[in-house]
Formats: C-alpha cells, structure tokens, sequence
C-alpha cells in the first residue's frame, strides 16, 4: 500500500520509517524540507506539498504540532483540500481539540473524500517500534483500511465511534499524564530534600501499587536532569490546555490539571519547551530554593 506522510517531527519521522521498513511506499513531505533526508535514506519519495502528496496517495497520514499546524496543512494554499477528493483519505495523528478535528473532517468530507482522526497514545519509543495506541473515530470504512497500517504503527488500535472520540479520550488520557509527571517530579525533589536516596523512592514505586512503565522511564533520567525530548514540554502543556476547555465545556471540575498546566506554563516561561515534559521538575526545584 502507498501512504503520504505529512508531519516528520519526533512522531511522525519514526511512524514513516516504520512503515518503509515493513513494506509500504511511503511518500512524505514536511514544512522543514530538510527533515525529510533521513525518511529518504529509508527508501521514502517527497512530496513538494501536502496538495501533492494527497494527490500521489489513496491514504493521507498526518502528525503534526498543534491544532493551528492541523489547520494550515489543510487548509492553507497547496494544503489537503485542493487534492482531496473521492476515493482518498485523510488520517491526522495530531493530538488536537474536537472541534479542530471536526471542522478538518466537514472539509475533508464536504470535497468527497474520507476522513479519520487518530491521534496515538505513546511516544518517540513506542513510535520507533511499533508500540502505540491508536485512538481512532470517524469514517469506520476508511479505519478498516488503515488497519494494516495500524498495525504496523501500533500494537493496538480503537475505534471509538464518531469523529471528536477519539481527540477526547486523548486528550483526558494526556491531562492524567500531565497531573502524574507534576506528583511524579514534587516526590522526587520531595524526597531528595528530606534527606532521602530518590533512587530509593524510585525502588520503592517500582514495587508498589503506582509502579508504570514512566516513573521507570524517566525517573532515572530525570534525577541526572536529563530532558532530551520524547514528549516535548510544549505539546504537554498544549495537551494541559486543551483537557481543560474540555472540562470547561462539560462542568467538570480539574483543579488538579489546572494547576498541572500552570507548572507546564512555568516551565514554557522558564525556555524549557523543547525538551522533554519531565522538565517539569526544575519547576519544582525553582519554587523550593526561593522559598
Ligand atoms: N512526542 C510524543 O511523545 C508524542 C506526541 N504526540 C503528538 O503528536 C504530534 C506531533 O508530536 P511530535 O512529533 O512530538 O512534535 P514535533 O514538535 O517533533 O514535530 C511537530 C511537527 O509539526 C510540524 N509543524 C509544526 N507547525 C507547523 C505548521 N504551521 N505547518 C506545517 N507543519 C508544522 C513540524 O514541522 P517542522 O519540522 O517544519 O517544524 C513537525 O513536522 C503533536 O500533536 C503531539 O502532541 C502524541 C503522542 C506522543
Ligand atoms: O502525547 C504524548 C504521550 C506521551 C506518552 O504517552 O508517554
């Protein structure tokens, strides 16, 4: 099968290499030309625009920044819409808001082609391997398509129904992650400024009841205030942002994510938005030397 692929950041380099190295065609194309070199050296064409690859493949695959980066590759001139047509399809990977997803699909769908949202649970190490979650919602018909593709991307893949389930359940999964990095990063510099060994409480969280696979991850590195980006800081706290309009919008009250996001606004403020969202943690060193 013959994939585009617009979006090669973290994500999106390490999902196109994956699919070149199981066998499909791969045609990318990326805003930063020069990010595409590596994909190529894989075995991938580029596509000068996002109009020209769409109008290359049956199946769009998109992972890109933000909602306003969503938006413009579909919408700008040479975006998505000015190929997308019947027949084709049109899958974004980026973690956006509902209504961002919703307003891609009517245009995708109001030019006759097939539109799926499918952003991933997962990171830089899951994408490399082929161990994401893949929270797909909207056109089931093109879902089935995709799931070779899915497959290879994800070690397992949802449908949650109609077109903004699948942004909602990535975004409430996220706002979690967020709030537990914060608990995660107060315990460590908690513990450290007590008296205790952190590499003791990171022994003693391994064994219990809260152990998972992110305080084994990163907990080490983070106590050598090593935050080489998987996750960067920035999306994070776009992820913060996001959860919370959504609990806006349906009376859910989050103090515990607000004040999560206030910590990711901290860190942004501080020029630590590219590197990992386990940054976090030298807000918390910050607030304890100056009270
Ligand atoms: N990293 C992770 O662990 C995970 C990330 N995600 C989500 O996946 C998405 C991508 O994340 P990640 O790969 O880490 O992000 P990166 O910051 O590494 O990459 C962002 C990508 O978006 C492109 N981009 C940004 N703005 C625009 C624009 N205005 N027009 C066109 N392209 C644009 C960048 O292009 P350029 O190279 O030119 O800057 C780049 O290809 C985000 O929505 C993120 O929240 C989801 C799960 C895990
Ligand atoms: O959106 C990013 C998720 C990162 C992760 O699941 O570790």
């Amino acid at each position: 099968m013959e994939v585009g692929f617009l979006g090669l950041g973290i994500m999106g380099k390490a999902m196109s290499i994956n699919l070149l190295k199981n066998g499909f065609k791969v045609t990318v194309w990326n805003r930063t030309l020069s990010k595409c070199d590596e994909v190529v050296a894989h075995g991938a064409s580029v596509g000068a625009t996002p109009a020209e690859v769409v109008k290359k493949c049956k199946i769009t695959i998109a992972i890109l920044s933000d909602p306003a980066a969503a938006l413009s590759v579909v919408f700008d001139k040479d975006g998505v819409l000015e190929q997308i047509c019947n027949g084709k399809g049109y899958i974004d990977m980026s973690t956006v808001d509902s209504q961002t997803s919703c307003k891609i699909s009517e245009a995708i769908t109001s030019k006759g082609g097939h539109f799926l949202e499918a952003p991933v649970s997962g990171s830089k190490q899951p994408a490399e391997t082929g161990q994401l979650i893949i929270l797909a919602a909207g056109d089931k018909a093109l879902y089935e398509e995709a799931v070779p593709a899915f497959n290879v991307l994800g070690k397992k893949s949802f449908f949650l129904g109609q077109t903004g389930n699948g942004a909602k359940m990535k975004l409430v999964v996220n706002m979690i992650l967020g709030s537990v990095m914060n608990a995660f990063s107060e315990g460590l510099v908690l513990a450290e400024r007590s008296g205790l060994n952190p590499h003791d409480l990171l022994d003693v969280l391994d064994l219990g009841g809260i152990a998972n696979p992110m305080f084994r991850g990163k907990g080490p590195a983070m106590l050598r205030d090593n935050h080489l980006p998987a996750f960067p800081l920035k999306h994070q706290q776009k992820d913060m942002r996001l959860a919370l309009a959504l609990g806006d919008e349906n009376g859910v009250s989050m103090p515990v994510a607000a004040a999560a996001n206030e910590a990711f606004k901290k860190a942004r403020s501080m020029g630590l938005g590219d590197l990992d969202f386990s940054a976090v943690l030298e807000t918390v060193k910050l607030l304890k030397q100056s009270s």
